[in-house]
């Protein structure tokens, strides 16, 4: 039998995880947020002080890493047992992920963590690569994209509200950069699957965009 999965693919502070967490809970599916995979290595890497230009140990790294999710309201990360829930959603763990997320072998360690996920009775899976290399064959792609301005905008109010202090132009170029950097690599570029549905939430309420998505389920 073949398990379903939805894919969201699209750059950062779309509203892929937002989405993902609402439909995987409408439809009482599995949710893959596959970017805390690579920001988890990215903590673990900070953690023991990886050079980051040092690919052999970074491998390693990813290796050796035990991750554990919970979806609570929130989704929570063990790393190697330890709660690292608050870091991960810091925007220089986001750059050292994406440094590390270029790298082939990398992303080979991690493909299999990543397609252990696909369970019954479904899986709805978010990240910059699930559509065209992680579940090629799922029956259901989504590509969710927004202006950079809104993407930043987003981002600087999530921070704030999390007490995190922000700097709006500052968040314009990181995500502006890591854009370009997760669109550029030459493996498992940010590209759109052929078969994906395009959705532009620039000037759409989060209800709309989940609305949208579940149509196409439906
Ligand atoms: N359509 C929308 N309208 C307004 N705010 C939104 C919308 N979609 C998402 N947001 C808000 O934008 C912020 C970023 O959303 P989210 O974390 O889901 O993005 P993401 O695509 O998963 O980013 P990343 O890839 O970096 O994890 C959140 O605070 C979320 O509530
Ligand atoms: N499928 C994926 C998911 C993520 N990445 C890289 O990780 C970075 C952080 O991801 P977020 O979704 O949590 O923002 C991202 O910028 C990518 O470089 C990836 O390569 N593939």
């Amino acid at each position: 039998m073949t398990i379903p999965v939805l894919t969201i693919d699209g750059p950062s502070g779309a509203g892929k995880g937002t989405v993902s967490r609402l439909v995987a809970k409408k439809l009482g599916w599995h949710y893959l947020d596959s970017g805390s995979i690579y920001r988890s290595l990215a903590i673990a890497l900070l953690q023991q002080s990886v050079d980051l230009n040092d690919e052999e140990e970074i491998v390693k790294v990813a290796q050796n890493i035990v991750l554990e999710f919970e979806c609570a309201d929130e989704l929570i990360v063990k790393l190697n047992g330890e709660n690292i829930t608050a870091q991960l959603g810091l925007e220089s763990t986001g750059t050292v992920a994406s440094v590390v997320a270029a790298l082939p072998e990398v992303r080979r360690v991690l493909l299999q963590k990543q397609k252990d996920f696909r369970q019954l009775p479904g899986l709805v899976a978010d990240g910059r690569d699930m559509g065209t290399v992680v579940f090629p064959d799922a029956q259901n792609k989504v590509y969710l994209t927004a202006s950079a301005v809104q993407r930043a905008t987003r981002r600087y109010k999530q921070l704030k509200e999390k007490g995190i202090d922000a700097n709006l132009s500052l968040i314009t170029d990181e995500i502006e950069e890591r854009d370009r950097r997760d669109m550029e690599r030459e493996t498992a570029p940010l590209v759109m699957a052929s078969d994906a549905l395009y959705i532009d939430s620039s000037d759409m309420s989060i209800t709309a965009v989940i609305e949208e998505v579940l149509g196409l389920i439906h």
